[in-house]
């Protein structure tokens, strides 16, 4: 098996470009860092390219049997987990993993819960919403064209594998937005505005999509004006407003039927 011990070598060089949009792009691939994501990834049988494993990696008997696909695996120095890694202790295991075929054009939804972000653009926020759209059993992700990068370092972390589970698509929201009109799905947004509707007052939903906003500015007012109801959390304490990714939390939780 291929060994890889120095943080020069010519791979490694391309695999750290990989923290950046235009080595994904270029390279069509993101990386994941950590048993936990890895084995999320050989458990979904994504489309694994490479997988980069420590020679002592503590899992390796769990990590064997789990490789059912045999995906391609070079043994890397701690030297080089460490140049790769963006946590202080790396676990060992990192997997290139083949970015998926975005969906960018509208098709049809045939309905489904769907969480659309406008122009989101902390990592944290948005790998969060996306592990609690997973966890709260919506569709997909719409990722406005002003939305931070939904593969960047620091998102796929927050994500926690919940990307290998929904749908996650970067799109124009207001093309989006017009195809759930066709399919007579209601589309909530949200805004800072004690004259919008009480999220508690609007029932539950099978088929419908929620709109969250940018963490300083909000909704822009052209994907506002296309919302069929927009829908406000009362705050009853002096917090001006709630962070995005709780504020999607209690909507995605109180609207799914
Ligand atoms: C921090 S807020 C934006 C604050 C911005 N100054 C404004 O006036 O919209 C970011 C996003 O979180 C959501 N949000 C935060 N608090 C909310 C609340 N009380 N009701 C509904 N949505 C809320 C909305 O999606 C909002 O666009």
């Amino acid at each position: 098996m291929k060994v890889i011990r120095s943080v020069q070598n010519k791979q490694v060089k391309e695999w750290k470009k990989l923290s950046t949009k235009k080595g994904r792009k270029k390279q069509n691939a993101y990386l994941l860092d950590g048993w936990h994501l890895v084995k999320e990834a050989l458990a979904a049988r994504s489309e694994i390219k490479l997988l980069l494993v420590t020679e002592d990696f503590k899992y390796r008997a769990e990590f064997e049997e789990m490789n059912t696909q045999n995906s391609e695996e070079i043994i890397i120095s701690e030297e080089v987990a460490k140049h790769l890694s963006e946590t202080p202790s790396p676990q060992g295991i990192f997997g290139v993993i083949a970015l998926k075929k975005e969906q960018s054009t509208p098709v049809s939804l045939q309905g489904g819960a769907w969480l659309m972000l406008d122009s989101v653009q902390d990592p944290g926020n948005i790998g969060t919403m996306v592990r609690t759209a997973d966890a709260a059993g919506f569709t997909g992700v719409i990722f406005g064209v002003g939305t931070a990068d939904v593969y960047q370092p620091k998102v796929v972390r927050a994500m926690q594998g919940s990307q290998f589970h929904i749908k996650l698509i970067t799109a124009s929201l207001s093309e989006w937005i017009q195809q759930m009109h066709k399919e007579n799905m209601p589309v909530f947004g949200t805004e800072l505005n004690p004259a919008a509707k009480p999220y508690d007052e609007v029932g539950k939903y099978r088929d419908f999509a929620i709109v969250m906003g940018n963490e300083g500015n909000g909704m822009s007012e052209e994907i506002l004006s296309t919302t069929t109801t927009n829908l406000y959390i009362p705050i009853k304490g002096h917090a001006e407003s709630l962070n995005v990714a709780v504020a999607a939390g209690i909507l995605m939780f109180q609207l799914k039927r």
